[in-house]
């Protein structure tokens, strides 16, 4: 961010590398706006610049040798861009923030250093909109300063050039800068006390509405307030934002800009980064205070956005909150019919409820908020895709989101290229898992049916696990990670491909389907083939004996793994070396693991067979004593009869 302009007591100046010119409103060239060098502050300037120096919550330990330093050699600390930049250029004209020690802000001015003690500081927050200090200054006398957006400050002001003050806010916000008022009282020393007792009580209550009690007690002090004048920052956008932009909308990505600055500015700003084209008619919801005049502003341009031309809608914080209390369903119809839509001075809470008027209407739109500053936080939570903007707003947003980018123009990468790249891949994987596994089961059905409804399984237990595990794993998840349906350069340059994606378009049920029939096709060929090919002979071993069962569902196995991984590497359009490894190795395992078995098996069989073997052999021996016990028993009754005979 950079300072570019300021008003003081009403007359407007322009600030280049600490040299201030007043500006002539009245010329109509831009450049010859900006008159003569002003020749040293005067004391209405230096108040002014004293102010921001004081008022701020950014940080700087304070060190003797600063006091020599040029106050352009600093380097503030601080969570708001914006203050920075008005420390840099109050040093930069004369008024130098030196640094806080013990409790004092230390200032240079016109070549003396002063001390001023800091009492209280009355906190920046997004729905305050603005943040006050009060300092005892080295007379001993209590001042507030006070800064912040107009639309809260002004009505606290009750002396100075305020008409003035804000033709030039306007000015400057119609030129795209961000601006400021800035506004002091001194403050009587009894009074002081009991504001400040308000203050912390508030701050110390836990029944209530805390916010709102820190509010109202900081209002006790902050009144009767003298305008000093107003500043103007620019807030440059990043490089690329514009064809960023342009290429979203050209996804079929619907943009909607929700910010706290000032409408003019956001205006400016939505041009200059051409959300709004030139020739969009800007449709406004602004100032409203009441809800069924928005209502009924809003039914208007309901009524005109049928015509379907180019709009823009500007919608207000005011306005927004009174329009989703009484016609939440009118405004998500605007504004989903408007190409581009601005809220400004929305509270970090109205942005978070945008997202979520947007998430929960009828077509459930998937939505993305990215964001650089603590005030984002919430929308980035609310929205399903949350991404936080590596900013000089502190580091909230980024921890908070779901991805972080460094630069507004990568996202456009993140969505076109990756967000197609892992959707596909997505898409391929979930279909992949249902059909991999129909190829696989369905046989064992087949074989039901084939054998009179047997509870035997084909599959041997070691197939039924490895299936899953080993033999048809790595293929997909490599696929998963490396698949490119198109390469990268063809998404840049055309963004339109991202809309073949958009609403779920390839997790419908149609495409669930198709994978289903494949499987089902594919399940009946690995299954049929074989068993009609041994149907007509079995005969296959070279020994001439026949093959068994376990033969038959090998070769149903492995038919699947091969058809399966097969069906991958044609559906894949993006061959890796990873990927076709991947293949390779799972179908060697096959092999290897098959003939691993079959040795087993084959060692088990013959260990079974000569412990059969052994069995009968000690049976047979058995029953051969048996029979010669009986025998002998026999012949004895021979022997026995015939004694008897000859007797
Ligand atoms: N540190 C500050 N001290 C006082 N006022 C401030 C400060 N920072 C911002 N403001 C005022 O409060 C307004 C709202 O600020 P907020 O941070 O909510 O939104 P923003 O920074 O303007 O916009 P965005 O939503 O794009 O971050 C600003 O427009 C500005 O006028
Ligand atoms: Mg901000």
């Amino acid at each position: 961010m950079v300072f570019r302009r300021c008003c003081i007591n009403g007359v407007p100046y322009h600030e280049v590398r600490g040299v201030l010119r007043e500006m002539d409103s009245s010329a109509a060239d831009v450049d010859s706006r900006a008159g003569d060098p002003v020749e040293g502050l005067t004391a209405a300037m230096e108040h002014f610049f004293l102010a921001l120096a004081l008022c701020h919550s950014s940080q700087m330990d304070y060190e003797e040798r600063f006091d020599t330093l040029d106050g352009a050699e600093f380097q503030y600390e601080s969570s708001s861009p914006d203050e920075r930049a008005l420390l840099q250029a109050c040093a930069r004209c004369g008024v130098v923030f030196l640094g806080e020690s013990s409790g004092y802000y230390v200032v240079r001015a016109r070549g003396k250093v002063s001390a001023y003690r800091r009492l209280e500081v009355l906190e920046f927050t997004s729905e305050r909109k603005r943040m006050s200090v009060v300092v005892r200054d080295p007379s001993n006398q209590i001042w507030l300063f006070c800064k912040g957006a107009e639309s809260t400050v002004l009505p606290l002001v009750t002396h100075g050039q305020k008409t003035r003050t804000m033709d030039c806010i306007q000015e400057f916000a119609m030129r795209g800068l961000r601006t400021m008022l800035v506004a002091c009282r001194r403050i009587p020393r009894e009074e002081y006390h009991a504001a400040m007792l308000a203050v912390r009580s508030a701050r110390c209550t836990m029944a209530g509405d805390r916010e709102s009690q820190i509010s109202s007690a900081c209002l006790g002090v902050e009144r009767d307030l003298t305008l000093l004048g107003a500043t103007a920052v620019e807030d440059r956008l990043q490089p690329g934002v514009r064809e960023a932009l342009a290429n979203l909308r050209d996804a079929g990505i619907k943009t909607w800009i929700l910010t706290g600055d000032k409408v003019e500015t956001a205006i400016s700003i939505s041009y200059a980064s051409r959300h709004f084209q030139l020739e969009s008619e800007l449709l406004f919801v602004t100032e409203h205070t009441s809800g069924p005049v928005v209502t009924r502003t809003l039914r208007v341009l309901r009524d005109r956005l049928v015509s379907g031309d180019n709009f823009g809608l500007v919608v207000d914080g005011e306005s927004l909150a009174l329009a989703l209390q009484h016609a939440p369903d009118l405004l998500l119809e605007v504004g989903l019919a408007c190409p581009a839509v601005v809220c400004c001075r929305l509270s970090p809470l109205q942005k978070c409820q945008v997202v979520r008027l947007i998430k929960n209407s009828r077509s459930r739109p998937t939505t993305a908020a990215i964001g650089d500053g603590a005030n984002d936080v919430s929308m980035i939570q609310e929205a399903h895709v949350g991404l936080g903007l590596m900013g000089k707003e502190g580091r909230q947003a980024e921890r908070c989101s779901d991805f972080a980018v460094a630069r507004f123009r990568f996202v456009q990468r993140a969505l076109l290229v990756h967000g197609h790249w892992y959707y596909y891949r997505l898409a391929i994987l979930v279909h992949y898992f249902f059909y991999k596994n129909v190829v696989f089961v369905l046989p064992q059905f087949y074989f039901i049916i084939f054998t009179a409804f047997s509870p035997q399984s084909m599959y041997t237990s070691v197939f039924l696990t490895c299936f899953n595990i080993i033999f048809t794993s790595a293929p997909v998840l490599v696929y998963g990670l490396l698949e490119q349906n198109r390469p990268s350069y063809q998404l840049l340059q055309y963004p339109p491909l991202y809309k073949g994606h958009q609403g779920n378009r390839l997790m419908k049920t149609s495409h669930f389907l198709v994978w289903l029939t494949a499987g089902i096709w594919h399940s009946l060929v690995v299954f049929f083939v074989p068993v009609l090919a041994l149907h007509c002979n079995t005969v296959l071993l070279e020994n001439g004996s026949e093959i068994d069962m376990l033969c038959l569902s090998t070769l149903v196995y492995s038919s699947a793994v091969l058809v399966v991984n097969f069906k991958l590497l044609l559906i894949s359009q993006y061959w890796t070396f990873p990927f076709l490894l991947s293949i390779i190795i799972s179908l060697l395992l096959l092999h290897v693991i098959n003939l691993i078995y079959a040795v087993i098996d084959i060692c088990y069989a013959v260990f079974n067979e000569r412990k059969i073997g052994l069995q009968e052999s000690e049976q047979s021996l058995v029953k051969s004593q048996t029979k010669f016990q009986c025998c002998n028993q026999d012949e004895i009754g021979l022997l026995v009869n015939h004694f008897n005979q000859i007797q």
